[in-house]
């Protein structure tokens, strides 16, 4: 992977202007925290700023790990047994948050789903017991099986970020990409056809709806969970590759796809790709501190099973949906700077 290792003086550096914005905002869903962030961004480490530029223009690896930020588990507190407590104003981790805002910000632009944890830029992933057997962030007791984040959405992300506050049992994230795989050619123009239907994800579904704040968000949001449920009742056709000849990228999440039988071409060629990918998986623990960037155009991500003991204790990470290119949500945002896709 690509590693970028903060120096002894790039994380006082950032401490001390982590420090000063923790005074100036209660939260990185501040719109005007929001609003700066790119600018503010541009006094991290020189360092820092180099490598994530590298990352995101020779795209050198799926994945790039900044580590060396320091966590104090105490400070942190607890780790909460669910999202709806402990989104925005308040949170012990506020100084972390800003920091991997900051840090995601060099690469593009947050947004939030309407359709996922109250609309929030910054997601919690930690093990929620109701969760437990299901294909989601914040179960545990499966295997999470790799996929592309939000494959089954044409707004999709370039980047998810996700950044450690703890991980006590070093559970692994995973991670596959076609690099080193030579897919037959006749395999990959399957591929690059529209060929492969694919259902939303369970997190985006309205069994996962919580709170919905006032009367205009709650219809918007509304029409969002309707177009959801219309996707999963009638999964949309989708190219799992796209892009150059040489390094395709993907998009695939296995476990929600399903090719009719009416298509065994189509069905084997997605077979071929995800056996190659299977074949290759990798694991990393994340440490307390460490941010991860997944290239989520070069690489797909999962997790391994672990037990949750659900005493503020489990695995801790929040998650960021970093987007290069705003525009292409603009149809599906309220305004040009609104980051909430509906
Ligand atoms: N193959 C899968 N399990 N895909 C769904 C991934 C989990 C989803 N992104 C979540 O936030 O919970
Ligand atoms: O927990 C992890 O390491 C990955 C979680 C994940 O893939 C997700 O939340 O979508
Ligand atoms: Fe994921």
């Amino acid at each position: 992977m690509f590693r970028i290792d903060l120096s002894e003086s790039d994380i006082a550096e950032a401490g001390v202007l982590v420090a000063a914005l923790a005074e100036r905002y209660r939260t990185v869903e501040d719109p005007a925290f929001v609003r700066e962030a790119t600018i503010i961004a541009h006094e991290l480490p020189r360092a820092l700023r180099a490598g994530l530029l590298e990352f995101r223009l020779t795209e050198p690896h799926p994945l790039c790990v900044i580590g060396g930020y320091p966590i104090d588990d105490d400070r942190i507190g607890l780790t909460p047994g669910h999202w709806k407590d402990c989104g925005g104003e308040g949170r012990p981790t506020l100084a972390e948050d800003l920091f991997f805002y900051l840090c995601a910000s060099l690469l593009g632009d947050p947004i939030a789903w309407s359709t996922q944890q109250d609309g929030r830029l910054l997601h919690d992933v930690f093990p929620i017991k109701e969760h437990q057997f299901e294909q989601l962030g914040s179960g545990s007791e499966e295997l999470l099986t790799w996929h592309i984040e939000d494959a089954f959405h044409p707004m999709r992300t370039d980047y998810v970020g996700l950044m450690c506050l703890r991980n006590p049992d070093g559970v692994n994230t995973t991670y596959g990409s076609l690099e080193g795989i030579d897919l037959p050619a006749d395999v990959v123009e399957v591929l690059r056809q529209e060929r492969f239907p694919i259902r939303p994800d369970r997190s985006h579904l309205a069994a996962n709806r919580q709170n919905d704040g006032d009367e205009q968000l709650r219809r918007l949001r509304d029409r969002s969970y309707e177009w959801i449920s219309g996707l999963d009742a009638n999964p949309e056709p989708i190219a799992v590759l796209f892009g150059p000849q040489e390094n395709p990228y993907l998009r695939l999440d296995p476990y929600f796809m399903e090719v009719p039988a009416s298509d065994p071409e189509a069905a084997a060629a997605l077979d071929t790709i995800v056996k190659a990918i299977d074949a290759n998986i990798a694991g990393y623990a994340l440490k307390p501190g460490e941010v991860l960037f997944l290239d989520n155009y070069r690489g797909t991500h999962g997790r391994e099973p672990f037990t949750a003991r659900f005493d503020g204790t489990d695995r801790w990470l929040t998650r960021l949906n970093v987007a290069r290119d705003l525009r292409k949500s603009r149809a599906h945002r309220r305004s040009a700077d609104d980051r909430t896709i509906y």
